[in-house]
C-alpha cells in the first residue's frame, strides 16, 4: 500500500516521468511556470497583452478540445502510473507536471528529510518576500512526505507555523523535517524552512493515519456530503 502510495525518497534524478504523457506534460508545465513568472513581471503594453490573451485562449482551447483525464484516481485507472508516480507528477506543491508547482523538491538522508525550493514573484506576499500562506502549503506538504519516514502516514491534522524572519523571494530556499514522535494513528513531525543560513519559519505538524484507505478518501467524503 505504502510503495503505492508514494515514495518520496527515491533520490531526484530517479524521478524520470512515468509515461510519455508526464514527459510532454512537464516541459508544458514548466512553460507556463515561466509564462506566469513572466506575466507577473511584465510591463508590456494594453495591445500586446490583449493580443498575448487571444493567443492563450486559443492554446487552451485546443487542451480543452483533448481526451480528458480528471484527478489523480483518473489518472491511475487509465494507466499513467502508480498512485506514487501520478502524485509526484500533480501535486500542487512538487508535482512535476502541474504548473501552481514551484517545484519542491524533496528527498531524504538518514532519518531528516530534505527539499529545496525557489519561490519566485508569483508568491510575493510581503513586498519581496513568500506570501505566508505558501509557507504553511510548503510545510504541509513537506512534513507530510516527512511523516512517511515513520511508516503510517496520515492526513494533516494540525500544522502550527512560526513565522521568525520574512522568507525572501526568488533565492533557494532550504527545508528540514524529522519525525519527533509517534503515539496511536498520530506522528508528530517538525520542520523548519531557511533562506540564507537563517530560520525564517518552524513547523509542528500533527498527521493523523485514516482508518480507511486513502484511495477511497473522495469516495468517504463524497458519501458524507448532504443530497442534491
Ligand atoms: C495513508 C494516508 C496518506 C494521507 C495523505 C493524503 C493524500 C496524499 C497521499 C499520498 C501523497 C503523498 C504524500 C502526502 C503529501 C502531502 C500531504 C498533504 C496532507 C494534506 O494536506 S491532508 C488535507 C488536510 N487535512 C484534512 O483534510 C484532514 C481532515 N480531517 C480528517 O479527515 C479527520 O479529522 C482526521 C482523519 C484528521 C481525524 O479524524 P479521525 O476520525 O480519524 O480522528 P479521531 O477523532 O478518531 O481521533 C484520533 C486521534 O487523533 C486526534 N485528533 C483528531 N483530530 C485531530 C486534529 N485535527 N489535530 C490533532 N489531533 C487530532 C484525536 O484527539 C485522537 O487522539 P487520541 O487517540 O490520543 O485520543
Amino acid at each position: 500500500m505504502l510503495e503505492d502510495l508514494h515514495n518520496p525518497f527515491l533520490p531526484l534524478d530517479e524521478r524520470t516521468p512515468a509515461t510519455p504523457l508526464w514527459e510532454a506534460k512537464r516541459e508544458l508545465a514548466q512553460a507556463v511556470r515561466d509564462y506566469t513568472e513572466a506575466l507577473m513581471t511584465s510591463a508590456a503594453t494594453p495591445k500586446q497583452m490583449a493580443d498575448m490573451s487571444q493567443w492563450l485562449r486559443e492554446a487552451t482551447a485546443q487542451l480543452e478540445q483533448s481526451p480528458r483525464i480528471y484527478g489523480r484516481n483518473g489518472y491511475t485507472e487509465a494507466g499513467e502510473g502508480t498512485f506514487g508516480e501520478v502524485f509526484q507528477e500533480v501535486g500542487p506543491l512538487c508535482g512535476h507536471s502541474n504548473p501552481i508547482a514551484p517545484p519542491l523538491e524533496m528527498w531524504a538522508e538518514g532519518d531528516t528529510a530534505y527539499a529545496r525550493v525557489n519561490m519566485g514573484w508569483r508568491y510575493e506576499g510581503p513586498p519581496g518576500c513568500v506570501h505566508g500562506g505558501f509557507v504553511a502549503a510548503l510545510f504541509d506538504e513537506f512534513l507530510g512526505m516527512a511523516q512517511f519516514m515513520g511508516g503510517h502516514p496520515g492526513m494533516t491534522g494540525t500544522l502550527s507555523i512560526k513565522y521568525r524572519r520574512p522568507t525572501p523571494l526568488n533565492v533557494p530556499l532550504e527545508l528540514s523535517a524529522w519525525i519527533e514522535r509517534s503515539e496511536g494513528r498520530k506522528t508528530f513531525v517538525k520542520g523548519k524552512l531557511e533562506a540564507n543560513g537563517v530560520v525564517t519559519a518552524e513547523c509542528e505538524g500533527i498527521f493523523i493515519r485514516p482508518t480507511q484507505p486513502v484511495t477511497e478518501l473522495r469516495d468517504a467524503v463524497m458519501k458524507e456530503q448532504p443530497e442534491g
